[in-house]
């Protein structure tokens, strides 16, 4: 007979020792860029919408005061001319724009994940979990299906597909990828985050200005990194610990960022109290998550913060009294791609061990040892996470990539 104490033996030793870790970081863009200042004569060219001086007007200024150099794109002028109905705010579009987005979103989530397999170094066939995140499109099987038959993974591989959840998901991945290290000895999951802009492009013909906002933010990406506990550090070069993940919904924000699929693609929400709903809630969260270390000095940790838009990083920033430096990653990463939705807490991670490399300091984040994560999204939902950082031991092949 099986007794008690036997199953308590089973499940420990089912579950790893130690805490889930960053193992490698993998980022991708399609091709085509668009520098922000290039950006509202090229719009509303494209868009038929050059009559719209006033339209045209604002979202200049926006683009102006975006903190965005340039961003990537898979759509380009051909693709707009050959199918109309994409610039069309009346007709339906929701089919061509799922036929496209289908087929490239795991292409790109591909070339990321193919790049976090060749850092990590080691076989494909480590590969036990695989999850797939993406607000792009929706299908079944889904992206996740698709990346495992592209990557040629095990069909024994076990997949988690998360549709439709908002630009806090890459802190999600990451939560999702530690409660699966720790709680299966041995794991190594592929978290990949992908985002395809075409499903929210669109028209500003009789739009709301948030409309023009979210014309003005976001760019295309994808980021996957390989999550395990006990890495073996014969073979495998930990990045950052997830040291704890938690999730909450801030008090009074229902409906603030929202989406709905439409027959003329997405049509995101966005109320112009987000960056300030989020700066009133930010001192509650991050106590909570950093009491258990008995950390209070924010200036003490390194920050990898979703960049919304620049006024949410401005106001986090000015809330909790930061320094100018301590958003340095995130607000490059935000200049140099844009909003990526969940894809670019992701960027900001690649971006923050890369330079610590470079400039010779002492750790992965930044030369300090714990650090934030912060994913915010529709809810408004927020992800936070603690990260433990890594001494700067890591091949040089990281760094000059
Ligand atoms: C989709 C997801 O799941 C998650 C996400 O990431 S959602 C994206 C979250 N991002 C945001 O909410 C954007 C945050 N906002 C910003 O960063 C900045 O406001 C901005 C870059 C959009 C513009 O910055 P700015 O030009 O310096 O000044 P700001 O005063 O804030 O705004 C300019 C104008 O736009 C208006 N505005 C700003 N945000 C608005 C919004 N969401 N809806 C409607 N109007 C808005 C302002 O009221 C102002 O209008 P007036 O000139 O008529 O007064």
């Amino acid at each position: 007979m099986v007794s008690s104490s036997d199953i308590a033996e089973t499940r420990t030793t089912q579950r790893a020792q130690g805490s889930a870790t960053i193992l490698a970081v993998g980022t991708a863009n399609p091709p085509n860029c668009i520098y922000q200042a290039d950006l509202p004569d090229l719009y509303f060219k494209v868009m038929n919408n050059e009559h719209m001086v006033d339209v045209k007007k604002k979202f200049k200024y926006i683009c102006e005061t975006s903190m965005i150099r340039k961003r990537h794109t898979l759509l380009s002028e051909e693709f707009l001319k050959e199918n109309p109905t994409i610039s069309d705010p009346t007709a339906p579009s929701l089919d061509l724009r799922h036929d496209v987005l289908v087929v490239e979103v795991p292409k790109l989530g591909k070339e990321a994940a193919t790049k976090a397999i060749k850092e990590w170094g080691l076989p494909k066939s480590n590969i036990t979990h695989l999850i797939f995140c993406t607000i792009s499109c929706v299908d079944m099987p889904g992206a996740d299906y698709q990346l495992l038959k592209l990557l040629d993974l095990s069909p024994c591989v076990k997949r988690f597909m998360m549709f439709q959840q908002g630009c806090h998901a890459g802190g999600t991945v990451l939560r999702l990828a530690k409660d699966l290290a720790e709680n299966n000895k041995g794991a190594r999951i592929l978290a990949v985050c992908c985002e395809i802009q075409l499903m929210a492009f669109r028209s500003l013909k009789n739009a709301p200005l948030d409309y023009v906002i979210s014309q003005t933010l976001f760019g295309d990406g994808a980021g996957a990194v390989i999550v395990g506990s006990d890495p073996d550090l014969t073979n495998e070069v930990p990045l950052f610990e997830i040291v704890s993940a938690s999730q909450t919904i801030i008090a009074d924000s229902e409906g603030t960022i929202g989406g709905r699929l439409s027959e003329t693609g997405l049509k995101l929400h966005l109320s112009r109290t987000v960056p300030d709903l989020i700066a009133k809630n930010i001192d509650t969260v991050i106590e909570k998550a950093f009491s258990p270390l008995g950390i209070t000095d924010w200036n003490s940790i390194f920050w990898i913060v979703h960049p919304g838009g620049p006024a949410i990083l401005d106001q986090v920033e000015l809330k909790l009294g930061l320094k100018e430096e301590k958003m340095r990653a995130s607000r490059h990463v935000l200049s140099e791609y844009g909003n990526m939705s969940n894809v670019t807490v992701l960027f900001i991670i690649d971006e923050m061990r890369k330079k610590s490399v470079e400039d010779s300091l002492a750790t992965t984040g930044e030369g300090l040892d714990w650090g934030v994560l912060f994913g915010f999204g529709p809810g408004i939902t927020v992800e936070t996470l603690v990260l433990h950082s890594f001494p700067t031991s890591i091949p040089s092949t990281i760094a000059t990539e």
